[in-house]
C-alpha cells in the first residue's frame, strides 16, 4: 500500500475546508471590497492623467461628466442635459446681446423676437431631441417668421455655428447635446416645440430669450427649461448671463432644481468642461413682512406696479423695489436677493405663459418658498401653453407667506372681483 505522505494527507483534509470555508470567505471580502477597488482604479488612472497639460484636465473633466451622468438620483441627467443645453444656448445669446445685429423683428402679438431668441430654441431643442427623442416641448418661438425672411435665418444659422465652433464639446457631449447641420434642420428644431398639452407625460418647457425687452434694453434676461411631467415641474433650469450670485456684476448665473432635491447655483461659463462645483441655495426666511423687499419686473405693461406699491405698503415694506426684467426675479430671491416677487396683471385678458413660470417656479419651491396665485390658490402647470385657472403669481419665502398671501388676496378681491377660471 503507498504510503501516504503527511502533506498529502493534509492536502486532503483542507480541501473541503478550503472549499466550503475560505474560498466562500474570500469571494464575501471581494464581493464587499469590489467597488471601493475599481472606484480607486477608476479615479486613479484620470488623476494620473491629470498631469499638466491641458488634453489631460479636458480629459478628466469628461471623465467627471460622465460619472454625474450615472448619478442615480431621480432626474439627474435630464438636469445635467438640460444645464448643458442652457450653458451652451447661452454662448449664442451672450454673443448677440454684445454684437450691434440682433435681427429684430415684431411678433404677431406685438412683441419683440430677436435672432438670438430663435438660435438659443434651436440650440436647447436640437439637445432635448438627440438625448430624449421621445419628450414633448412648449417652445415660445417658430419658424414663421424666419421662413419669411432668408436674411434672418441665414444670421440665426451663421450664430448657431458660432457658437457650436466656440465651445469645446467633446465627441461624447455633441452626441448628447446634437448639432444643427444646416437651415432646413435648424427651423426644424425650432418647431419642435408645437405641444399644446401639458398635463399628460414628459413635456419640456422653454423660454429661449425670457425678457427680450431686457435683453435689448441692455438689462437682465434668462434661459428658462422647465420639464413637466404629468402636469407637475420636476426640473427647471435658468441661465441667467446677466445676473450674479454674489455682490459682483453680473458675471452670469446657471441656476438649477430637481423636486425634492433642492436648488443649486453654478457661475457661468463660456467652457462647458469648467461647470464649477454647485453651491445650495436658500431663500431669506425672514419673521416679519416688513423685513422684505420685492424683486418686480421693469416693463409696466406686464404688471399692475401701482397695486403691487400699494401692496408693499400695507405689508410694512420700506426698502425700494429691486426692479429687474425676465425669470431673474425667480432666480434673485432663490439666492436671497430680495424676498417676493408680485406679479399682479394689467387686464384680466392676458393669459400668463407657462414657459414664463416653469423653470424659476421649481428653483423658489425647492430653495424655501412658496408660489401661488393672487387669491392664493396653488399654480396649476397642466393647462397647456398658458395658466387657465391661476392669474397674478406671487412668490415669497414660506416664513412669511400667509401674511402676503392674505394681504395680496384683500387687493385682489377689491380690484378684479372674484375672477373665475376659464376651465
Ligand atoms: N401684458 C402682459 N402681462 C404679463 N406678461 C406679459 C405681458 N405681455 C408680455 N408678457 C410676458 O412678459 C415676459 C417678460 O416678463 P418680465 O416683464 O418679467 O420681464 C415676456 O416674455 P418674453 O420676453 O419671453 O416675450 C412675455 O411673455
Ligand atoms: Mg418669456
Amino acid at each position: 500500500m503507498p504510503r501516504i505522505s503527511p502533506k498529502r494527507s493534509t492536502a486532503i483534509s483542507i480541501k473541503p475546508l478550503l472549499f466550503f470555508v475560505v474560498l466562500p470567505i474570500l469571494l464575501g471580502i471581494l464581493v464587499t471590497i469590489a467597488p471601493s477597488i475599481s472606484s480607486r482604479i477608476y479615479t486613479f488612472i484620470p488623476t494620473l492623467l491629470c498631469s499638466s497639460t491641458r488634453v489631460t484636465t479636458l480629459i478628466c473633466s469628461r471623465l467627471s461628466l460622465r460619472t454625474m451622468a450615472t448619478n442615480s438620483a431621480p432626474y439627474a441627467r435630464e438636469r445635467r442635459i438640460a444645464e448643458l443645453a442652457v450653458q451652451r444656448a447661452a454662448i449664442l445669446t451672450r454673443a448677440v446681446y454684445t454684437s450691434k445685429v440682433k435681427g429684430t423683428v415684431t411678433k404677431e402679438d406685438k412683441s419683440p423676437v430677436t435672432l438670438a431668441d430663435f438660435g438659443a430654441q434651436s440650440l436647447v431643442f436640437a439637445a432635448l431631441h438627440a438625448s430624449f427623442p421621445n419628450d414633448n416641448i412648449i417652445g415660445e418661438e417658430d419658424s414663421s417668421d424666419l421662413r419669411s425672411n432668408p436674411e434672418l435665418t441665414s444670421l440665426v444659422f451663421t450664430a448657431i455655428q458660432d457658437a457650436l465652433s466656440s465651445n469645446e464639446q467633446g465627441a461624447a457631449e455633441s452626441a448628447e447635446l446634437g448639432t444643427i447641420s444646416n437651415e432646413q434642420e435648424m427651423l426644424e428644431y425650432i418647431d419642435k416645440g408645437d405641444c399644446k398639452d401639458s398635463a399628460t407625460g414628459r413635456v419640456w418647457a422653454l423660454d429661449p430669450i425670457d425678457g427680450t425687452k431686457g435683453f435689448l434694453r441692455g438689462g437682465q434676461y434668462a434661459i428658462a427649461l422647465g420639464l413637466l411631467v404629468d402636469g407637475e415641474v420636476k426640473v427647471g433650469v435658468l441661465g441667467c448671463p446677466n445676473l450674479s450670485a454674489g455682490e459682483g456684476e453680473g458675471e452670469g448665473v446657471i441656476l438649477s432644481a430637481v423636486r425634492g432635491q433642492g436648488a443649486i447655483v453654478k457661475p457661468m461659463s463660456a467652457d462647458l468642461d469648467s461647470i464649477s462645483e454647485p453651491q445650495q441655495i436658500s431663500m431669506n426666511q425672514i419673521s416679519s413682512t416688513s423685513e422684505a423687499s420685492f424683486c418686480e419686473g421693469v416693463e409696466a405693461g406686464h404688471s399692475a406696479q401701482d397695486l403691487q406699491a400699494k401692496i408693499a405698503q400695507a405689508l410694512g415694506i420700506t426698502a425700494p423695489s429691486v426692479r429687474m426684467d425676465s425669470q431673474a426675479k425667480y432666480a434673485a430671491i432663490s439666492m436671497g436677493q430680495g424676498e417676493i416677487y408680485l406679479r399682479l396683471p394689467t387686464k384680466l385678458t392676458y393669459e400668463e405663459k407657462i414657459w414664463d413660470h416653469a423653470a424659476g417656479s421649481i428653483i423658489v419651491e425647492e430653495a424655501g418658498g412658496e408660489l401661488v396665485d393672487m387669491y392664493g390658490d396653488a399654480i396649476d402647470f397642466s393647462t397647456g401653453r398658458t395658466f387657465k385657472r391661476n392669474k397674478g403669481f406671487i412668490a415669497m419665502p414660506k416664513s412669511i407667506a400667509e401674511d402676503v398671501k392674505k394681504v395680496v388676496r384683500e387687493f385682489a378681491v377689491e380690484t378684479y372681483g372674484r375672477w373665475k377660471s376659464s376651465l
